[in-house]
C-alpha cells in the first residue's frame, strides 16, 4: 500500500478527535507557528465545501464516481467513511508525497479509523487524540458553530462517544479546554519528537 513512498517518515503527525474537539483550530495555530516545519496534506473527500472553504486547500473535493476511481486507481494511503455520513474521505499518497519532497513534518487531521490505518504503516509517526473536556461542553461547541442540522448533531455525538474508545491507540492525548494552553502540548510534543529524532 505504501510502495510507492519513499521511505516511511517518521515526521509525521497524526491528528484525530471528535467533530468540534477544535482541530481545524489547531491545525491553523499550528501551521501559523511551529518548532519544526510542517505542512498539511489535503485530504480528498465527496462531502459538499462549505461556504468558506476552498478547493485544494481545505479539501480536494470530488464527486464519489471520482474518488472510487482513484481509490480503484490505488491512490490514497488510507480513506474511512466518516461519521456514516456516507461520504468518503481519504489521504492521497501525491500529498504525502509532495510534503515529503520538501523535507517537512506532515501533518494528516484524519478520523479514528483512517489514522488506525496510518499507523500501522508509518508506526513511527506522532499521534495525538484532541479531547475537549466533557461530552456537555462539546455538544455545546458544535450547536454554538451552528454549521449542522440537529440530525447531523446527533450523529455526530454518537460517533463521538464510539471515537472516545480509540484514545488508547494514540501515542498522545491533548484536552483542548484552554485554546493557547492544548496549542503549546501540541508545539511541544512536537520539538521533543524532532529533537529525538536529530539525537538519534
Ligand atoms: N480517514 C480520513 N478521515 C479524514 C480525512 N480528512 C478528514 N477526515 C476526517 O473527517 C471528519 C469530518 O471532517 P469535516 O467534514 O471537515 O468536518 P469537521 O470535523 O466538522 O471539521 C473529521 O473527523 C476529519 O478528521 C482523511 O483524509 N481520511
Ligand atoms: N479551546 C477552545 N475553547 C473554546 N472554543 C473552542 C476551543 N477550541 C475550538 N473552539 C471552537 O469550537 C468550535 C469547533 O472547533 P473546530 O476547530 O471547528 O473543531 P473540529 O475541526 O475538531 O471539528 C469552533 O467554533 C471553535 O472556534
Amino acid at each position: 500500500m505504501s510502495d510507492q513512498i519513499a521511505g516511511p517518515t517518521p515526521r509525521m503527525l497524526i491528528l484525530s478527535g471528535p467533530a468540534g474537539a477544535g482541530k481545524t483550530t489547531i491545525v491553523k495555530k499550528l501551521l501559523e507557528a511551529a518548532p519544526v516545519s510542517l505542512e498539511m496534506s489535503v485530504s480528498a473527500t465527496t462531502r459538499a465545501p462549505r461556504p468558506n472553504e476552498v478547493d485544494g486547500r481545505d479539501y480536494y473535493f470530488l464527486t464519489r464516481e471520482e474518488f472510487e476511481r482513484r481509490r480503484a486507481a490505488d491512490e490514497f494511503i488510507e480513506w474511512a467513511e466518516v461519521h456514516r455520513s456516507g461520504h468518503l474521505y481519504g489521504t492521497l499518497k501525491s500529498e504525502i508525497q509532495r510534503i515529503q519532497q520538501q523535507k517537512k513534518w506532515v501533518l494528516l487531521e484524519i478520523d479514528v479509523e483512517g489514522a488506525q490505518n496510518v499507523m500501522r504503516l508509518f508506526p513511527a509517526a506522532l499521534s495525538v487524540f484532541l479531547q475537549t473536556a466533557s461530552m456537555d461542553e462539546y455538544e455545546r461547541r458544535l450547536r454554538d458553530r451552528g454549521t449542522e442540522t440537529e440530525e447531523v448533531i446527533l450523529r455526530r455525538l454518537r460517533t463521538a462517544r464510539e471515537e472516545l474508545q480509540y484514545v488508547a491507540s494514540y501515542k498522545h492525548r491533548v484536552i483542548n479546554d484552554d485554546l493557547e494552553r492544548a496549542v503549546g502540548e501540541v508545539r511541544q510534543l512536537l520539538a521533543s519528537r524532532e529533537a529525538e529524532l536529530n539525537a538519534g
